[in-house]
């Protein structure tokens, strides 16, 4: 079962923060099996064709169990919730005339791997996600500014509830821990378990021996795709941060980590379903971890560890995965299409309290992302 905050890994504080229950050139560190150097001379770069070519170029260290997006994708989305990603919260009904503008993404951000980026194995035993991976900076970012997008899979934001009370998106039928609230009000959230960008990567400050997050997720206007997402920024300085910006230590220093908060929610929520997986695991014998990380992790001992989850990645299901090496937009998406018939026992409405609303539609599909067709 989830809440509202157990959804919310963070808050774009408009009340849409990140859901459920976290222009290219490639750097240094080990390569994933499906990586493809990213070429700064392709003149295709930014234009429909180049989020075509894109798709198949991933970033360094990518993990190949997870496909690479450079634009967002659908799932299950009513042509009424797509029009309202497609609106300014000031154009739509009902707003009021100081309802301000979103802050929008560079126009000229180009799709597909980000320069200023890096994803790292996190070997140091002392990080709360050592043997998974984190996403670092590849040069200084100055306080305020925009990193890059949130990409996942928009999908409704409802989720299904398990026998043992766990919540599960409809669209992956497992619960996720890359699962952004996009607009809660109409229901949109944007998981980026099975397909996202770098974004996917970033961890929460917690227990990393840092006092707090250095960079935060907000609401944005895309003009290139005439949509709203979701996307990563660094903090704006505080006065105290701000007179030493003057002295150009403000923001994130090259080679940092890059760490938000996903809300105290986030964690509670964790606890409460370890400690309900240990009694399960006590009362069947036997443990599983759940977890939205098993597709990249490169070691569970840590984890498991941390989390409080007596279970080993290696137990994960995989039944359900994808296979990873589609590549093109069609493969893309029509790996992803969920047509399967879900047995679900109930639905939670967005705030996650336990109460049945609707039986779960029995077929959901892909639409095709408007940037393609
Ligand atoms: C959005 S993912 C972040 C990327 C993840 N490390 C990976 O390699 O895919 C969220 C997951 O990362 C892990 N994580 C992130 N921050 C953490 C922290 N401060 N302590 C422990 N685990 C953390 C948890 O397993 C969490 O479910």
């Amino acid at each position: 079962m989830q809440n509202q905050e157990s959804r919310s890994y963070a808050d774009n504080g408009r009340g849409r923060g990140v859901a459920s229950r976290g222009p290219g050139e490639n750097r240094g560190g080990r390569r994933g099996p499906a990586s493809k150097s990213v070429s700064r001379s392709d003149s295709r770069l930014g234009s429909e064709a180049g989020v075509k070519s894109l798709v198949k170029v991933v970033p360094s260290n990518w993990p190949s169990s997870v496909r690479y997006l450079a634009i967002p994708v659908y799932a299950g989305i009513s042509p009424r919730q797509r029009q309202l990603l497609q609106t300014q919260p000031a154009d739509m009904p009902g707003a009021s005339a100081s309802t301000p503008p979103l802050p929008e993404i560079p126009p000229v951000l180009r799709f597909g791997p980000s320069p200023l980026v890096e994803i790292h194995a996190i070997t140091d035993p002392a990080h709360p996600a050592c043997g998974q991976y984190g996403l670092f900076t590849a040069r200084h970012l100055p306080a305020g500014s925009f990193i890059l997008p949130y990409f996942g899979v928009y999908h409704r934001g409802n989720v299904a509830v398990g026998r043992h009370g766990q919540g599960t998106n409809l669209h992956n039928k497992k619960e996720s821990d890359y699962d952004l609230w996009l607009d809660r009000d109409a229901d949109v959230a944007v998981d980026a378990e099975r397909c996202g960008n770098e974004a996917r990567f970033i961890n929460d400050y917690r227990g990393t021996g840092k006092p707090r997050a250095n960079a935060e997720f907000r609401e944005v206007w895309d003009p290139r795709r005439g949509e709203r997402g979701m996307a990563v920024f660094v903090l704006p300085a505080t006065k105290r941060l701000l007179q030493k910006a003057v002295s150009g230590t403000g923001g994130i220093a090259k080679g940092e980590e890059i760490l938000v908060s996903y809300g105290k929610g986030f964690w509670e929520m964790r606890q409460k379903e370890a400690r309900e997986k240990e009694t399960v695991g006590e009362s069947t014998g036997k443990n599983e971890d759940r977890s939205g990380n098993q597709g990249n992790a490169i070691n569970t001992a840590a984890t498991a560890t941390v989390r409080g989850v007596s279970a080993n990645q290696s137990q994960r299901e995989t039944a359900d995965e994808p296979p990873a090496s589609a590549n093109t937009p069609a493969e893309l998406l029509g790996t992803l299409s969920i047509n399967d018939r879900l047995e679900v026992d109930s639905v939670t409405d967005r705030m996650g309290s336990l109460k049945v609303v609707a039986k779960f539609p029995k077929n959901l599909s892909f639409e095709q992302c408007p940037a393609l067709t």
